[in-house]
């Protein structure tokens, strides 16, 4: 893959921040860098707190969307789950709503500050609340890994008795989910465990699969560094997989599609419908499911409004502070050895 240099990449490259409806990890505004390659836009947007080995990854995903394009797909849509923030129970019907039809849930749970056992009880309600409100849909938690081995026993116990389909890194570590997932069995309660930071943050995204600590992984284009390498991954582990986004714009999310609709199998459906946390988009109109399900021809060669840009355009000390963090990524990237 041809690796452009930084004043190529940031030719055009504009900074946008996105306002969200609902506080979620722990923030109420999202930015994000959009680059204009020729196969396209691309997004590089790594969290604020990555430094730039980790962010390196997030702008190989960039690269290969704006100046290589992406594998060609093997179905037409992709099914999508409505994401549920770590909110009260009265606010989960708005939630839901904002999301439309669904087939899956996906409920956040053990939120920082509420791991403990009053923070379990909440959980339990956000996701009752869910079932009662969704009664067909498939519901899964993401813990991000905020559990200690028994809570998270005792809080699965509890959920799967609403039925779940499957717990995202309930605890940490690929040791800890090992031991969690044989507890569960031996309980009588083998709720199933997908991985997700202990894909996306090892150094070696595969050894979760080699050591049998999880039933499915999450795969995420951009920390993952390209469909091209996460569809590689979901090969090697030979675990279905969930592509699901790290928050990005509608510019990201098409990347997220072009994954989800070139994998061989996908019995999931896809944590892609989260631009709908947002109060505003950069695409016009947004790239949101119909029916719970996006279309992947119309979401493929995202081209965004250019009086959004204009409006979402953060200001300049974030252009900058956006500049220099993707030449220090670059830097890393290309550098001897890398
Ligand atoms: O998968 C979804 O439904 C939405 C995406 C999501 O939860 C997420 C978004 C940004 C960062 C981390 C995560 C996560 O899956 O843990
Ligand atoms: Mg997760």
């Amino acid at each position: 893959m041809r690796i452009p240099g930084p004043e190529e990449l940031l030719d055009g490259a504009v900074v946008v921040s996105q306002p969200m409806h609902t506080r979620f990890r722990g923030t109420t505004v999202r930015e994000a860098m959009l680059l204009r390659g020729p196969a396209g836009w691309a997004e590089f947007s790594p969290f604020p707190e990555y430094g730039p080995a980790e962010s390196s990854r997030w702008l190989a995903a960039a690269i290969e969307a704006g100046w290589h394009g992406w594998p060609a797909p093997v179905r037409d849509t992709v099914p999508v789950n409505a994401t549920v923030p770590a909110v009260a129970v009265a606010d989960v019907g708005r939630v839901l709503d904002s999301f439309g039809e669904v087939p899956a849930v996906k409920v956040k749970v053990a939120e920082a500050g509420h791991a403990g056992p009053a923070g379990v009880a909440e959980d339990v309600a956000r996701v009752a609340e869910v079932r009662r409100l969704r009664p067909r849909a498939a519901v899964r938690v993401d813990a991000n890994q905020g559990w200690d081995h028994d809570t998270a026993l005792g809080a699965l116990l509890r959920l799967a008795e609403h039925g779940l389909e499957y717990a995202e890194q309930p605890v940490a570590g690929i040791d800890g989910l090992a031991r969690l997932r044989e507890s569960l069995i031996a309980a009588g309660a083998p709720v199933r465990i997908a991985a997700d930071e202990s894909v996306r943050k090892e150094t070696d995204p595969l050894a979760v699969a080699r050591a049998g600590a999880a039933d499915l992984v999450v795969v995420k284009v951009q920390p993952l560094g390209g469909v091209r390498r996460a569809l590689s991954i979901v090969e090697a582990a030979g675990l279905d997989a969930v592509v699901s986004s790290a928050l990005d714009t509608s510019v990201g999310i098409a990347a997220g599609v072009a994954l989800a609709a070139s994998l061989p199998r996908l019995p999931h459906a896809c944590g892609l419908g989260t631009v709908a946390l947002f109060t505003e988009d950069v695409l016009e109109p947004p790239l949101r499911p119909r029916g719970g399900h996006l279309a992947v021809g119309a979401a493929l060669r995202p081209v965004p409004d250019a009086g959004a840009l204009v409006r979402m355009r953060a200001d300049e000390d974030r252009q900058r502070w956006w500049r220099e963090r993707l030449r220090a990524a670059w830097a890393e990237m290309t550098a001897v050895g890398a």
